[in-house]
């Protein structure tokens, strides 16, 4: 899902989109930070550096290992990107690199022409404002100089191209007298929540008697209420489900070898599985998962597709990653300790511990084959398990 903030000159689109960003689990990019590099290195060519991973722009701006976000931040550089932004083949330059990088993951995107230009069809759209006065005195505090705000508002609004201004379909939100907290809020208040579904039922009347039973501690946590993410759990037990849908704040999308329809029948689409026919390229399913996916859903893919109960994790399927391969959604490596070995007699003794581990996105791996990303993901819930 892409979040667009824009706005002009010191209203507040880097601090409250970062904050936002951290508060919900996604990553965020600042538009800006990408003209001021490119005032800084013309001759840099964003889209190879990007791919080469020479060049970071997610949060702050690293180029060639190195953080540059104070060098960005001078009145002369701001000058010079909103002199150069005037130019098409900059601007296009720019918007080829946002959209590469952001394709299929979940970001906070901040700039003059996010939600106008870049990307029209983002989930959702702020337009922030503030008074000029309070912009300008907000903007001189943060670099210690006078600053002439309004020939900078100018140049923006009144450009042929892409002028800073809000989509019509943008939520507008004036914070001259809010605090950053106020403003992050209002916007995660004005995020689309998913339906009531008879899953998120089963959730709200059987996760805490789940969470009990289990004793589940969640050993580390990512925020997946919003945006598309595909989680990637070990599976132990047959039980390894319910107690990872006992813990989300959401329904989620299981994706459940297509044999299981003869044991639960109907019962596995009210609890929203999508069946998969196992070792073959089942394009139906295939195409079920993206259609979720493009509806910002969570989808559960068991990497290992059948059980392996001893704790050991057993080889990985390359079709978990394909999605992140494809660019289609972030994968979130989900660890789950304590349900080994599960009979009568230790059912309930258990003592379970769930482990959301950071996210990796589609732009994190390119360049890397499938099998290379499953590798490199079992290395990091293989650590975690044995480290849990
Ligand atoms: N309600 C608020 N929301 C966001 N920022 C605020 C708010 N109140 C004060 N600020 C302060 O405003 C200053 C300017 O914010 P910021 O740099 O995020 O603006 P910006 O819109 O990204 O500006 P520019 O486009 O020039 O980079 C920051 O120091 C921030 O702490
Ligand atoms: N989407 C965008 C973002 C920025 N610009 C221009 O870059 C200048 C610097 O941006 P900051 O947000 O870091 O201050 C800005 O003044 C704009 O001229 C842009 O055109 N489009």
């Amino acid at each position: 899902m892409i979040i667009a903030i824009d706005g002009l000159a010191g209203s507040g689109k880097t601090t409250a989109g970062k904050g936002l960003a951290k508060a919900i689990g996604f990553r965020f990019i600042s538009s800006g930070q990408l003209y001021r590099f490119k005032a800084l290195e013309p001759d840099v060519d964003l889209l190879e550096a990007i791919k080469e991973h020479k060049l970071k722009i997610e949060w702050d701006i690293e180029w060639e290992g190195k953080g540059i976000s104070a060098e960005l931040q001078r009145e002369e550089i701001g000058s010079r990107a909103s002199e150069i932004a005037l130019l098409r083949e900059v601007r296009d330059e720019v918007n080829n690199v946002l959209r590469f990088v952001a394709e299929g993951g979940n970001y906070v995107i901040e700039g003059r022409d996010i939600g106008t230009v870049v990307f029209p069809e983002a989930g959702v759209k702020f337009f922030l404002t503030a008074e000029e006065g309070v912009r300008a005195r907000r903007r001189a505090e943060q670099v210690g100089e006078e600053v002439n705000i309004a020939e900078r508002d100018e140049r923006d609004k009144k450009r042929e191209i892409a002028p800073a201004k809000a989509a019509e379909d943008a939520i507008i939100i004036d914070n001259s007298y809010q605090s950053v907290e106020e403003t992050i809020k209002e916007m995660e208040g004005r995020l689309p929540k998913d339906e009531f579904d008879f899953q998120r039922f089963l959730q709200y009347v059987l996760g805490p008697p789940v969470r009990g039973l289990f004793r589940i501690e969640v050993v580390k946590s990512h925020p997946l209420k919003y945006g598309r993410w595909i989680l990637t759990p070990n599976h132990t037990s047959a039980w390894d489900g319910v107690c990872l849908a006992a813990v989300l704040q959401r329904s989620a999308y299981y994706v459940a070898k297509v044999e299981l329809r003869r044991i639960l029948g109907p019962l596995l689409s009210i609890l929203n599985a999508v069946t998969i026919v196992r070792d073959t390229p089942d394009l139906k399913a295939i195409k079920a998962i993206r259609a979720l996916l493009t509806k910002e859903k969570i989808v559960v893919i068991y990497p290992e597709s059948k059980i392996f109960t001893d704790g050991i994790m057993g080889p990985f399927k390359e079709g978990a990653f394909y999605f992140l391969r494809k660019r289609m959604a972030p994968v979130v490596p989900v660890v789950i300790k304590g349900l080994e070995r599960i009979t009568v007699n230790t059912f309930f003794t258990r003592h379970v511990r769930i482990a959301f581990l950071d996210p990796v996105y589609p732009i994190d791996v390119f360049g890397l084959r499938e099998n290379d990303i499953s590798d490199k993901v079992k290395k990091l819930m293989v650590n975690a398990y044995e480290s849990m």
